[in-house]
């Protein structure tokens, strides 16, 4: 007779004598202040535990094994740790490998024809078995970007409504004012180390869809394990929720967030102090905040005012910028041109559009031009025509001041392509289709390779196709997006544009600055960034017309970045993490995320003489103790 009662019932009172010990602890983390308040919160997995020279994995059992997405392995279990862990039974009878799951997952996914249901379908895998999930994203990365990030999690967004089914991240409302740490402190991990927040108000390109944002932290925090090997429970997406003042969600039954209109001014800003405060209590100084998707108006604002005091980061501002850049430094490869003999024009003078130009402008002052001529380099478009000195209203706001020129106004944007004769386009307003047959026309018959950036997001929001701007240039064009077009085949040339998002910047950006613990981040770490990706770009990706490496090398990508900017950090006295370490790739290396499954069965198990009952597969270890 197989004896399950006592296998489980001794391993059951180990790790009942281990929690009475020590509840709540993991050895390998030591309790800090931070992590006292966490440790009081019963919902606090433990994993690990010592008990004399017994390492328990869990004491997680039975049935609560498998419904743990963190733990659960489903059919992967072993027959020993089914045995161990008491779920013996609980699964059908078939033992398979991760790599077996990873190809029932690509079937799985494929056999859905709207994205939207692809999107559901990989949540739901992330809400089962994470591992699996965060493996098969990583592997797959060309194929399953498009569906977790932009264009399908803005129609996520968009649907969040009637497609939200269990929690994801924390929702933090301006009801909780007052009580913003209690609210934190609710989160069960108690080693959060970067938190990607948005307040919904400018959500890729379709406005302010209010608590619906949240698929937006989400989707990033998910590419910081995809893509750059951060661990997830490090990871949280918080949604700021101070109302909306979209009409139609306000008026949808199915809008699950606070039904009021946007809180603004002094009262809004006091709840923003009071939840970078709040963070910092909960979980230190160096965790990292990453702004996303704020309208901008407070975005420049904030970024200004926590950039010195917090370790935080705007990325619609920095990291796009970061990422536009290096497509700019891979093109001047073709052109031959240096920065300085660009002229560029930007149609949208927002977050992204200001952003990239601050940063080549950095870029030009670095390469020995001065300031000024650097920025009359740059011509800027916003809702109301060229950004002059002489606009009629009078007012430019703060950031767009310096790219403000002293000619006469001018609104029509075909018309200003025209005037200015730029050879680099970039796109970044959200106003789709913008870049039309002939200005695209025009950019072809003044430059021999123009440069033209359709950055806007998602699909439908962008400045123009693909294949407008190929068609449109006779395929002269050097052209890249922010969400994926497919290939275009002119003639006998098949071009494959490269995506120009910052997804190949944040992850690995962040991960350089969680690994140091830097305490602020300095633009410098943008721009190396940035070059750590140009520097990747092959003669190959060129010659295929994409700016960019194929999105399968990101993580090398991110790794390299993340080199980069932890060198960074000590040359310049912002890490907290000491001694410096010598080997950086390594010392990164060991810190990522293991995306194969680990042993369930404690490391030391001595394992009782007994006899089982060979009701499955037989096992090496099970043969060998017989
Ligand atoms: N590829 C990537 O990695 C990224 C892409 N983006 C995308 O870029 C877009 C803009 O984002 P962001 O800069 O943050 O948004 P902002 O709201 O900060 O800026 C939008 C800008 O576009 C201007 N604008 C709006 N309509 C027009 C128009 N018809 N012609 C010219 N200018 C116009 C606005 O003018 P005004 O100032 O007068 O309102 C504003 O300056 C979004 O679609 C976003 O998804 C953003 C970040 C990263
Ligand atoms: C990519 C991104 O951050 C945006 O479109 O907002
Ligand atoms: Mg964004």
């Amino acid at each position: 007779m197989f004896s399950r009662p006592l296998l489980y019932g001794n391993f059951s009172k180990i790790c009942a004598s281990a929690a009475a010990r020590q509840p709540h602890q993991s050895v390998t983390q030591p309790t800090t202040a931070s992590t006292a308040v966490a440790n009081n919160n019963t919902q606090i997995r433990e994993y690990h535990e010592v008990v004399g020279d017994i390492l328990c994995p869990s004491q997680v059992m039975g049935i609560d094994h498998i419904r743990d997405p963190r733990l659960n392995k489903g059919l992967a279990f072993t027959l020993e740790e089914r045995q161990v862990l008491g779920i013996h039974g609980l699964q059908p009878a078939r033992f398979k490998t991760q790599e077996e799951q990873l190809e029932l997952c690509k079937i799985a996914v494929n056999r859905y024809s709207e994205s939207l249901n692809k999107y559901l379908y990989l949540s739901d895998l992330q809400d089962r078995n994470e591992r699996l999930f965060f493996r098969f994203l990583s592997e797959n990365i060309e194929e399953m970007m498009p569906i977790i990030y932009t264009p399908t999690v803005g129609l996520a967004c968009q649907r969040f409504g009637l497609i939200y089914r269990r929690p994801r991240g924390l929702f933090v409302t301006i009801n909780d004012r007052g009580h913003v740490f209690d609210v934190i402190k609710n989160w069960p991990e108690p080693d959060v180390r970067a938190i990607v927040v948005t307040d919904g108000e400018r959500i890729l390109g379709l406005g302010d869809l209010g608590a619906s944002g949240m698929g937006i932290p989400v989707g990033k925090l998910a590419l910081y394990t995809a893509l750059a090997g951060i661990k997830p429970h490090q990871c949280l997406p918080i949604l700021i929720d101070v109302g909306t003042n979209n009409i139609d969600l306000l008026e949808d039954p199915l809008y699950v967030g606070l039904r009021q209109k946007r809180v603004v001014g002094r009262e809004y800003d006091d709840f923003i102090d009071e939840f970078m405060q709040a963070v910092v209590k909960r979980y230190g100084q160096n965790t990292l905040i990453q702004f996303e998707d704020f309208g901008n108006h407070n975005a420049f604002r904030f970024l200004d005012k926590y950039r010195n005091t917090y370790c935080t980061f705007n990325d619609d501002i920095q990291g796009t910028a970061s990422v536009a850049v290096a497509g700019l430094y891979a093109s001047k490869r073709i052109t031959g041109r240096s920065f300085a003999e660009y002229t560029f024009l930007f149609a949208g003078a927002g977050e992204a559009a200001i952003g990239i130009a601050d940063l080549v402008v950095k870029a030009m002052v670095a390469e020995g031009v001065s300031l000024e001529e650097a920025r009359s380099k740059i011509w800027m478009v916003d809702i109301d025509g060229l950004l002059t000195t002489t606009r009629k209203d009078g007012n430019l706001e703060g950031h767009k001041f310096n790219y403000a020129k002293e000619v006469e106004p001018m609104k029509n944007l075909e018309d200003i392509v025209d005037k200015i004769k730029p050879n680099v386009l970039i796109g970044a307003s959200a106003a789709a289709g913008i870049f039309t047959p002939k200005i695209l026309q025009t950019m072809a018959a003044n430059n021999e390779r123009p440069v033209v950036f359709a950055l806007s997001n998602p699909t439908s929001k962008a400045e123009c196709t693909a294949e407008q701007a190929y068609q449109n240039t006779e395929g002269r064009v050097i052209f890249s997006s922010g969400s994926p077009f497919p290939p275009v085949t002119i003639g006998d040339k098949t071009f494959y544009p490269g995506q120009g998002n910052n997804a190949y910047i944040f992850p690995g950006v962040a991960l350089g600055v969680i690994a140091t613990g830097t305490h602020h981040i300095p633009d410098d770490m943008f721009l190396i960034a940035s070059q750590e990706l140009a520097n990747y770009v092959s003669d190959a990706d060129l010659e295929r017309g994409s700016l960019y490496p194929p999105l399968s090398s990101i993580r090398e990508i991110s790794m390299r970045i993340a080199m980069g900017v932890t060198k960074c950090a000590y040359d310049k006295g912002l890490a907290s993490t000491y001694p410096e370490p010598q080997d950086k790739r390594k010392w990164l290396e060991e810190q990522l995320y293991n995306f194969n499954y680990e042993s369930s069965l404690p490391v030391t198990w001595v394992w009782p003489r007994m006899p089982y009952i060979k009701t499955r597969d037989e096992s090496p270890l099970l043969a060998a103790i017989k």
